[in-house]
């Protein structure tokens, strides 16, 4: 006999966010079914596979544990839209690359197809759950797509925003700071509020569920990331002045950071703030301002994108100026290719933007990173013979003339950076992008070394 389950519980989108949202859920609730679809046969496959689509510690172990019981993956879109009793909708929603707002507004039309589709399957009614990082007001855009031939009476449109990060989704996940969720004040509305609330409830404490009107949901949404972006750029700022007054960021951080009222993370300088998100939210919650009239406050947001945009374009030509300015047939090595560790997604990584502008320069690039390599070469490909993909960083550094840290992996801290020096040209340079070596130690092994947010030591 079929098993019943308490409630079916469908994810349309098997991405970064979907698959590892769900396969929590499901793992936390064994009373639900949770099916989790994707117009991507191929990632249905490997969700239903051991090499998932998406790396996160932790998450195999997550997924087998629910897999077959009452976690599915499947591309039946309509069967289970039909099923299910709480959709949730965590498509894609890049930036707009053309038309009116391009390459500042979020392209809705992913989840506007998932919205018709869903009228087109269901006929029972369904709490429809915005996962997707959206504009304010989508939600209202979705339940008029959605009530159009039915009266409206078979959907109700939640915002439940999700703050993962990556490389840390499944702690995130488990043990979230807070969970959002925004419904229409109405007795509908609040009733279908009150489902999910439940949901969530099985494991995450009631205190940190907050809920909210639908638009402040959204809303959220856009304003944590901006401000988390936002204390990327400012730290990067003080760190470019840093380099030449004397002043070391590390130290700067800790000092501003132990203040109770500004706390101590995301006070890491670096190469820039990169992923698939921060610059797309930004961008739209500017243009959301742009359209709402208000230019300085869209200005003051933009400039957090173009900091970042400077920050990588400083590195570069930080390189440059001590490399003699000239890049050409140098072998480059760069630690690290993917966004930040753990992860192999390169979804906007500043190593892209910095890869790009040293092969301009006439380098020759050895790139390596533990989970990322796949990612760069559908970037970068052979580059007529200018790129090497080396998974084993000695390898990469051997015959190099500079050593560029783009990714903060803690294999890049442990390494015998003493045989590493021996096999480079010289002399040898040193740019941490992410402050994760010992500087005077690479220092008294005869590298120069150029940290971020700190005066180089050179031997010159
Ligand atoms: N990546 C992250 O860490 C976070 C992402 N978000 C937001 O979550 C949303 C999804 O992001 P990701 O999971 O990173 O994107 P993704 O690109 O990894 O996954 C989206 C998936 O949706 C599928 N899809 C698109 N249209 C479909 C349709 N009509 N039917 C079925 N499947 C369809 C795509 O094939 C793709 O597999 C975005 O709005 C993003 O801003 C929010 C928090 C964290
Ligand atoms: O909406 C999203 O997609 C997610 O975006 C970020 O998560 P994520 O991009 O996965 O990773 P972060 O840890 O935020 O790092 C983003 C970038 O900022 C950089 N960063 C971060 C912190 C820091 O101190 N310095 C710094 O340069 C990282 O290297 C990385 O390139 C947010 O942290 C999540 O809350 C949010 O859900």
């Amino acid at each position: 006999m079929a098993q019943s389950f308490e409630k079916k519980i469908l994810c349309i989108g098997a991405g970064y966010v979907g698959g590892p949202t769900m396969a929590v859920i499901a793992d936390k609730c064994p009373r639900y079914k949770v099916t989790v679809v994707d117009i991507d046969a191929g990632k249905i496959a490997a969700w239903n596979s051991d090499t998932l689509p998406v790396y996160e510690p932790g998450l195999l172990d997550v997924v087998q544990r629910a897999r077959g019981k009452n976690l599915f993956f499947s591309t039946d879109v309509p069967a289970a839209i039909a099923e299910a009793d709480i959709i949730f909708v965590s498509v894609n929603t890049p930036t707009k690359a053309t038309g009116v707002g391009a390459g500042m507004a979020a392209d809705l039309r992913y989840w506007e197809n998932t919205a018709r589709q869903i009228r087109q399957c269901a006929d029972t009614p369904k709490i429809v759950v915005e996962k997707s990082t959206v504009p304010v007001k989508t939600a209202e855009a979705m339940a008029q797509i959605l009530s159009m031939e039915n009266g409206g009476n078979l959907f109700e449109v939640l915002s439940n925003p999700e703050f993962l990060a990556e490389g840390t989704a499944v702690a995130d996940l488990e043990n979230p700071d807070r969970v959002v969720i925004g419904s229409r004040q109405t007795p509908e509305g609040v009733a279908a509020r009150d489902v999910l609330v439940e949901v969530y409830a099985n494991w995450v404490p009631r205190e940190k569920i907050l809920t909210s009107n639908i638009w402040s949901s959204e809303m959220a949404k856009l304003a944590a990331n901006a401000f988390l972006a936002q204390r990327v750029s400012s730290i990067n700022t003080i760190a470019n002045i840093c380099e030449s007054s004397g002043a070391n960021v590390q130290e700067v951080s800790r000092a501003v950071g132990m203040d109770r009222r500004i706390g101590p993370k995301f006070l890491n300088a670096g190469v820039g703030f990169g992923g698939s998100c921060f610059k797309k939210d930004i961008l739209s919650l500017a243009y959301l301002c742009r359209e709402a009239g208000a230019d300085a406050e869209a200005d003051y947001w933009e400039s957090v994108v173009r900091i970042n945009e400077h920050q990588k374009e400083r590195f570069v030509r930080r390189m440059l100026d001590a490399m003699f300015h000239s890049m050409a047939d140098k072998r480059i090595a760069l630690f690290g290719f993917a966004f930040k560790p753990d992860t192999g997604d390169i979804r906007d990584a500043p190593a892209i933007t910095i890869a790009g502008r040293l092969l301009d320069e006439g380098a020759v690039l050895a790139i390596s990173d533990p989970r990322a390599l796949d990612g760069a070469r559908s970037v970068f490909g052979d580059a007529d013979g200018r790129v090497e993909y080396v998974e084993d960083p000695y390898e990469a550094a051997k015959k190099s003339h500079a050593i560029a840290v783009l990714t903060e992996w803690q294999a890049y801290r442990d390494l015998d950076y003493t045989a590493i020096y021996a096999a480079m040209e010289k002399p040898a340079f040193f740019f941490d992008g992410r402050n994760v070596a010992d500087h005077a130690a690479l220092f008294d092994m005869g590298f120069n070394v150029y940290p971020v947010g700190m005066p180089a030591m050179t031997h010159f």
